[in-house]
């Protein structure tokens, strides 16, 4: 393919018409897939603008309330639950939706009522809104089991059921990342336009990456192989040179900076949090699609993060993911763990 046409193909190739070229691949779902998609970019736009204006429409701070995760709410994480529960009823495509912010899930009544569940964090990385660092939205698409009620069986499926993830980073510039299950690709806001152009065609995360991202503060809690990983990224025996530390506490930008340069990003269990602090649903099997996606993988400790079968929704594990050697090198160290136990 010569460089002109490669040039016109991606120039200008809006995410609709990305996901229009990528329903093409799921004629079954007569056009209800790219519906639905329209709808997740438009909350993105809508959280994007509110984000963007925080400081000065008074959204930034508490909301006074509390979610099911004990966790104080800000104002921008209630906005963007409700945008995000809106526009996908709006969207008439959808049956089960599982949010960060809501204790249980909200079943779509019939008469809006389509085929696919939604699991999303509408805002993830709240810590960092007040201080104007990247934050972002989380979803996965799930399309349910058979034509029965829907139930919450639907949605506790296995990762490796999803049919489409994606992530909205609300940050220098908004990127949306999305895979459909055929690779990973990167789209850009140009606001002038208000259209996401895309910008990160077929994204693929390098092999082996120079940064580890973890929150080091947790070290004293952590079990052996973490620290022992951890020790060798810092001290590498083998005369390679040390990574760098990177961590924002935001799972979506560090995630972004993972999947762009490599490495590997970690939340692994402690002490305090035996099961980890990620949701499974809306945070681990989302970012482990998309790293699978690109070449990588993600890995709980124990197995596959897309092999887990979680049994509630709001349902925690810890997670390693990122370049495919990188974590390797954990799992090994899990195993060696394994055999001596
Ligand atoms: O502050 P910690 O313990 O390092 O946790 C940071 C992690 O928690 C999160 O902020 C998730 O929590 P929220 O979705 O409640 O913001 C992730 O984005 C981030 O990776």
């Amino acid at each position: 393919m010569d460089h002109a046409s490669e040039a016109h193909r991606t120039d200008l190739m809006t995410i609709t018409r990305f996901v229009l070229n990528e329903q093409s691949k799921h004629p079954e779902s007569r056009g209800d897939f790219t519906i639905l998609l329209n709808h997740i970019v438009l909350g993105c736009k809508f959280v994007c603008s509110a984000v963007n204006k925080a400081g000065l429409a008074k959204l930034i701070g508490l909301a006074g309330e509390t979610n099911v995760q004990g966790e104080e709410q800000k104002k921008l994480d209630v906005l963007s639950n409700e945008v995000f529960i809106k526009a996908l009823v709006s969207s008439g495509r959808t049956c089960i939706l599982v949010s960060e912010e809501d204790e249980e899930a909200t079943f779509v009544e019939p008469s809006l009522r389509g085929k696919y569940c939604v699991v999303f964090d509408p805002l993830d990385g709240s810590s960092n809104i007040d201080c104007g660092v990247s934050i972002g939205t989380i979803f996965g698409i799930y399309m349910m089991k058979d034509s029965h009620e829907p139930t919450l069986e639907d949605v506790l499926q296995p990762g490796k059921n999803m049919l489409a993830a994606g992530y909205c980073m609300y940050g220098s510039s908004c990127t949306l990342v999305l895979s459909t299950g055929s690779g990973v690709n990167g789209f850009t806001l140009d606001p002038s336009l208000g259209e996401f152009i895309l910008t990160h065609a077929d994204i693929k995360i390098p092999k082996k990456g120079k940064i580890y991202s973890v929150n080091e503060g947790n070290a004293k809690n952590w079990d052996g192989p973490t620290a022992k990983y951890v020790e060798k990224c810092k001290f590498p025996k083998d005369g390679s040179p040390s990574k760098s530390l990177r961590y924002i506490g935001s799972m979506v930008a560090d995630v972004h900076r993972t999947l762009l340069y490599g490495g590997i990003f970690l939340y692994p269990a402690d002490k305090k949090s035996p099961n980890g602090k990620l949701r499974v649903l809306y945070e681990v099997f989302p970012m482990s699609f998309l790293m699978e996606q690109a070449g990588g993988q993600a890995f709980t400790g124990k197995q596959r993060a897309l092999d887990l079968v979680p049994k509630n929704i709001h349902e925690r594990s810890p997670i390693f993911l990122g370049s495919y050697d990188d974590v390797e090198e954990i799992k090994a160290l899990y195993a060696a763990e394994e055999k001596t136990a």
